[in-house]
C-alpha cells in the first residue's frame, strides 16, 4: 500500500492501483470542468482535499462490496469515488444517478476510463426506485436537506434488507436533523468530518416514517 498521489487523502491508504485511479479521475475532472460546471470554479484548486478527500471518507465508514446508490452525483462526489475504491475489490456497484445530460457524460467516461465499477443514469432521482430496485447504500453531497434526502430514500431504506444511508453535512445539521425527526424515525449516526471541522457525515439506519 502506498500514499495517495497528493498525500491528501486524511491518512487513507491506498493501493497504487487505487492511487492511480484516483489520478486519473482528478486529471479527466480539471480538464472537463474547464468547460462543464461541475463544481463552484472557486474550489477547483482544492480538488484533492475539498472534493476527493472528502468523499472518500464514505467508502472508508462502510467498507466493502455493496450496491450503492449515489443521488444527484454531479462530478461524481462521492459516487465514482466509491466506485474506484470498489474497482480494486472487483465487486459491489455504485448506480450513479444524475438528471443532468452533461454531467452524466461526463459520469460515462469517468467510469470508462479510470475502469471504476458503476453505472450512470441519466433520470431524476424520483424515478430511479423503478430502475435500481435494491441496494445496500446510498450515499449524497449537497444535494437537499434532510428531511428531502429521507423522502427520496425512503423506499429503499424501508425495504427488508434495511440499506443505510450517509450524507455529508455542513454546520448547521442539527436543525435538519430536528426536522427530520417530525416525520421520519432512524437510527442516526454522526461522523465528524475528517476534512471540513465543523462539517459531518450523517450515517442513517432503520428508516420509518412516523404515522402523521
Ligand atoms: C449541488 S450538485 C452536487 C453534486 C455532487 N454530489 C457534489 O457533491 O459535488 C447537485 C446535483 O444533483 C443533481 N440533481 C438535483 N436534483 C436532482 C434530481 N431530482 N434528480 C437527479 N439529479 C438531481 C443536479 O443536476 C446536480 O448535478
Amino acid at each position: 500500500m502506498i500514499a495517495s498521489p497528493s498525500n491528501a487523502l486524511n491518512g487513507v491508504r491506498v493501493s497504487r492501483e487505487t492511487s492511480e485511479r484516483l489520478e486519473l479521475f482528478a486529471a479527466l475532472f480539471q480538464k472537463w470542468a474547464k468547460s462543464i460546471n461541475l463544481v463552484a470554479p472557486s474550489t477547483l484548486s482544492d480538488l484533492w482535499q475539498r472534493h476527493i478527500a472528502d468523499s472518500a471518507q464514505i467508502f472508508q465508514l462502510f467498507p466493502g462490496p455493496k450496491r450503492w446508490v449515489d443521488l444527484g452525483s454531479g462530478g461524481g462526489f462521492p459516487g465514482i469515488i466509491t466506485a474506484i475504491f470498489l474497482a480494486e475489490l472487483g465487486d459491489g456497484w455504485v448506480h450513479l444517478v444524475e438528471s443532468n445530460n452533461k454531467k452524466a457524460a461526463f459520469l460515462r467516461v469517468a467510469l470508462n476510463e479510470t475502469g471504476a465499477r458503476g453505472s450512470v443514469h441519466p433520470i431524476r432521482i424520483e424515478e430511479s426506485v423503478t430502475v435500481v430496485p435494491e441496494c445496500d447504500a446510498i450515499s449524497a453531497r449537497a444535494l437537499a436537506d434532510l428531511p428531502l434526502l429521507l423522502d427520496y430514500c425512503a423506499s429503499w431504506m424501508t425495504a427488508a434488507n434495511k440499506p443505510r444511508a450517509f450524507f455529508h453535512k455542513g454546520r448547521d445539521y442539527q436543525q435538519e436533523v430536528d426536522k427530520a425527526v417530525g416525520r421520519f424515525q432512524f437510527d442516526l449516526v454522526k461522523h465528524r468530518s475528517v476534512v471540513e471541522p465543523d462539517s459531518v457525515v450523517l450515517e442513517i439506519a432503520n428508516l420509518s416514517r412516523k404515522i402523521q
